[in-house]
């Protein structure tokens, strides 16, 4: 990374004029008027090399131009996303406040293709054995609980990182889970989360997975003694939590301070972050519910997108236009959201997956060498599935008074074809509609003709109008396998990375994470007496002690 301010580059300058001179005459309607070729010029096909991925990302309902796209592409090299990618693959520390390296990249090295020096990653092939070789145990039954019975219920006690992208993959791949082996996750601290999920649970068949990369987070630390206090109530004798407690992090002593085997401990390294971990041992519900060969398939269509990432130019590579265009919204049109809205039910998750992916990455005021920069930087991520969205919030984004660019995406092929695929056509046919509606909208000439004898009534006129103009990307894949969930996680896992780079700041940190646990902290040591209660404003005084006047 250059060092630089994002407003440094000479890109940055001309888009901002062209911003101010042409984005009156950016008029979605105009520009396909104009271009009958414009759907060929703004759209690109990833195929997998065996063809078994297939994406087609259509980014022509974009506010651009020609002009526009050149100058984004130009940004891109201005801002060294070249090199700064290329950095991240040789291992460079560029995860400058935590001097580490960020090698999600090397956790789904398959083959070996990429040379990675890092200390750790010879031994990712180690780990995923021994997860292979666990997870078969189990799925078998072979791996037995304390009174002799299989393993039927895994709960993942994690959070953020920890729990997001094992939430998130193994509801999008539920068609290909093992049946009978039900999932869990418990990540709020809230004691509803664990009373509810053990309320589910039978201890002689259940398996506990405690996930954290620190083994120090408050949240999870007190569920997994939660867990652990209600299965000795059934089990009694601590020697059985060596067959339902396993545990996932870089921490060997806290895991065994614990009272978790080393010998069922799967190890990462400080090198993968959080958000970054699903490909790691962080990933063992995920293989343990879809078995380790389709595990594998995540692994390797990751990596091709890693590959994808890597190779190709600027100009067809996806996760660097997604990227530019995120930037062209969020820094020029003043947009604060991004909305991914995945028409296939599986990916409900997806949204939230990447709240954490892209806000806890790209939510930073201060650049790499510590400047505050003067522009925008991530954007809010949310969004649904489709069509509950469409009943939900589209209402906003059609004829609210923000700018809300949207990425649409959908699967080709349904999992589940009922009564021939009716399903999945009206699914579809909204899938296609909804970008098509926002890009062009309705106008009033065609409002009046609709309204016949009521055209008159000017307030129901106005109220049915549709500006239209409102950017989207519909990005189009095959099918929801395991190989095509893990390209379209690591598209958006890149576009992050390309952001972040431009922006000038370190996607890979999290401090703005930090004060509130410790101020929780102090709070916690005062809950108990109000006399302890000092050392804040008078709001916080004034709400703690009503709560301990009341508890
Ligand atoms: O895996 P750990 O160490 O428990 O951390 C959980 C999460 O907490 C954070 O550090 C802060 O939310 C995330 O980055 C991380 O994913």
């Amino acid at each position: 990374m250059s060092g630089k301010l994002a407003t440094d580059y000479p890109a940055w300058s001309k888009l901002q004029q062209l911003y101010d001179a042409d984005h009156t005459k950016l008029v979605l309607k105009d520009l396909f008027a104009a271009d009958p070729e414009r759907f060929n010029k703004f759209s690109r096909t990833y195929d997998s090399p065996n063809k078994d991925v297939h994406v087609l990302v259509d980014f022509s309902k974009n506010l651009i131009n020609d002009e526009v796209f050149s100058t984004l592409i130009q940004l891109a090299k201005e801002g060294g996303v070249e090199s700064a990618r290329d950095e991240m693959f040789s291992g460079k520390h560029i995860n400058t406040s935590e001097d580490r390296a960020v090698l999600h990249v090397a956790l789904r090295n398959v083959g070996n293709e990429f040379k990675i020096n890092e200390p750790g990653a010879d031994e990712v092939q180690g780990v995923l054995d021994h997860m292979t070789q666990f997870a078969n145990k189990v799925r078998s039954g072979e791996w037995k609980g304390y009174t002799g019975k299989a393993i039927n219920t895994i709960v993942n006690i994690g959070i953020g990182g920890s729990d997001l992208g094992p939430v998130m993959v193994t509801e999008a791949l539920k068609p290909y889970g093992k049946e009978g082996l039900k999932c869990h996750f418990v990540s709020n601290v809230d004691g509803t989360h664990i009373a509810e999920i053990t309320k589910e649970c039978d201890p002689e068949t259940t398996l506990f997975i405690v996930a954290s990369k620190t083994f120090t987070t408050q949240e999870t630390i007190t569920n997994a003694e939660s867990a652990r206090d209600w299965f000795l109530q059934s089990a009694s004798d601590k020697a059985h939590i060596a067959k339902h407690f396993v545990a996932l992090s870089t921490n060997t002593k806290a895991v065994e301070a614990f009272g978790i085997d080393s010998a069922n401990m799967f190890k990462f390294w400080d090198w993968v972050g959080g958000r970054y971990s699903l490909w790691s041992a962080i990933g063992l519900p995920i293989m343990l519910y879809i078995g380790p060969d389709n595990f594998q398939e995540l692994l390797a269509g990751a990596h091709e997108m890693d590959k994808h990432f890597l190779e190709t130019k600027l100009e067809d590579n996806l996760p660097v236009l997604l990227g530019l265009l995120g930037i062209w919204y969020n820094d020029f049109y003043g947009a604060q959201t991004h909305a991914l809205l995945p028409y296939d039910q599986y990916m409900h998750k997806f949204a939230d997956y990447f709240q954490q992916g892209d806000m806890e990455s790209n939510g930073k005021f201060v650049t790499k060498d510590g400047r505050r920069v003067t522009y925008q930087t991530g954007p809010i991520i949310w969004g649904q599935s489709g069509t509950n969205g469409q009943h939900a919030f589209y209402q906003l984004i059609h004829q609210g008074t923000k700018l809300i660019p949207a990425d649409f995406l959908a699967p080709i092929e349904t999992q589940n074809p009922v009564r021939g695929g009716v399903h999945h056509k009206i699914l579809l046919s909204n899938f296609f509609a909804q970008p098509e509606a926002l890009a062009f909208g309705k106008d009033e000439e065609t409002v009046r003709k609709e309204l016949g004898a009521q055209a008159d009534n000017e307030a129901l006129r106005k109220s049915k109008v549709f500006e239209g103009n409102r950017p989207t990307n519909s990005i189009l894949f095959q099918k929801l396998t395991p190989r095509t969930l893990g390209s379209l996680i690591v598209m958006y896992e890149h576009k992050i990375f390309v952001q972040g780079c431009i922006w000038g700041i370190n996607s890979f940190d999290q401090q703005g994470v930090e004060l509130g646990k410790i101020l929780a902290k102090t709070v916690l040591s005062q809950l108990d007496d109000a006399a302890k209660v000092v050392d804040h404003d008078s709001s916080t005084t004034g709400l703690i002690k009503h709560y301990i006047s009341r508890a």
